[in-house]
């Protein structure tokens, strides 16, 4: 499905402790100022009060001169009520960073998938660890940043990418980034991080996931795109898929059948992503 930008079209997602009223206020909100709720998309947590989550899409004429008064009222109605929300125009693409190692599967997809126009990003650059992807990077018109980072300490490769990262991303995708990113990293760069781990979670977390199946002589192997946490491979999970094994297969059929679904997996959750429909929960995700 092609998901370009969308002129005059706002998101906001709204969450928080339930109460009644909320789904009221904040389409009243939306009247007040003049707009049209397209797709409106809710869930609660616990018919009898917990936690309320909520997506909607409305439409707007001159929505980019409204928004500064759209927002102010969205604070005053919301906040009282213990309401987090965030506003973003869909007609400005969310800026992503690619960063990878040697495999390049991924990363080719997601390439592929936004040159088609399938992915409302703009790729300001490509970040690795290794050198064998950058014609093939730059092929597609995306800048390439070369950034070796070999043995224990790693501090200086990650200060190099954050200085690279910072305030020019809303989000990174580890498109097989084989490298474990320390908390400072993470805390660091101040986006979120998507990975794809090339197995179903929780199985096989970790390096080798396909020759551990192998090893156990599993019948279905996976893929698991999730945000990146200090807790490696344990982040939030948006979304899996999973396809058949054999005993016949080895550990290389296994990973190259499981390459196909870490693609469409990826790309899956690098939409979703793009396009607001996901909300962290804790160490869940809602995704609408
Ligand atoms: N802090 C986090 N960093 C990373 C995560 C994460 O969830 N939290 N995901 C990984 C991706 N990954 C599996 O999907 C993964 C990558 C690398 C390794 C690993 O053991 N790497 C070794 C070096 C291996 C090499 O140089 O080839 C290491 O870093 O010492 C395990 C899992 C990305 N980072």
């Amino acid at each position: 499905m092609h998901t370009g930008p969308q002129r005059d079209q706002a998101c906001l997602i709204v969450h928080g402790p339930d109460r009644p009223g909320i789904v009221a206020a904040v389409a009243a909100l939306v009247t007040r100022h003049e707009g049209n709720i397209v797709s409106l998309d809710q869930y609660s947590t616990d018919p009898t009060g917990g936690d309320f989550f909520q997506r909607v899409v409305f439409g707007r004429r001159d929505l980019a001169v409204a928004m500064p008064d759209i927002e102010a009222d969205l604070a005053q109605t919301l906040g009282p009520m213990g309401m987090e929300w965030s506003l973003t125009d869909r007609s400005v693409p969310k800026r992503m960073a690619i960063m990878v190692s040697t495999s390049d599967h991924c990363l080719l997809e997601l390439l592929w998938r936004h040159r088609r126009g399938e992915l409302p990003v703009t790729i300001p650059m490509v970040i690795s660890n290794h050198t064998n992807t950058a014609e093939d990077v730059r092929s597609f018109g995306v800048p390439f940043f070369h950034v070796p980072s070999a043995g224990p300490d790693k501090s200086a490769a990650e200060a190099e990418i954050v200085k690279l990262l910072a305030g020019n991303v809303d989000f990174v995708v580890l498109a097989r980034y084989m490298q474990i990113l320390s908390p400072d990293f993470l805390d660091g760069i101040g986006v979120p991080l998507i990975n794809i781990h090339h197995s179903f979670l929780p199985a096989f977390i970790g390096a080798a996931p396909y020759r551990k199946a192998k090893e156990r002589g599993v019948k279905l192997i996976g893929a698991t795109a999730h945000y990146v946490t200090k807790d490696l491979d344990e982040g939030p999970i948006i979304e899996q898929d999973v396809a058949r094994a054999t005993h016949a297969h080895s550990a290389a059929d296994l990973q190259a059948r499981g390459a196909y679904v870490e693609r469409a997996v990826l790309s899956r959750a690098v939409e979703w992503h793009a396009t607001d429909r996901v909300i962290r929960h804790g160490n869940q995700t809602i995704v609408f």
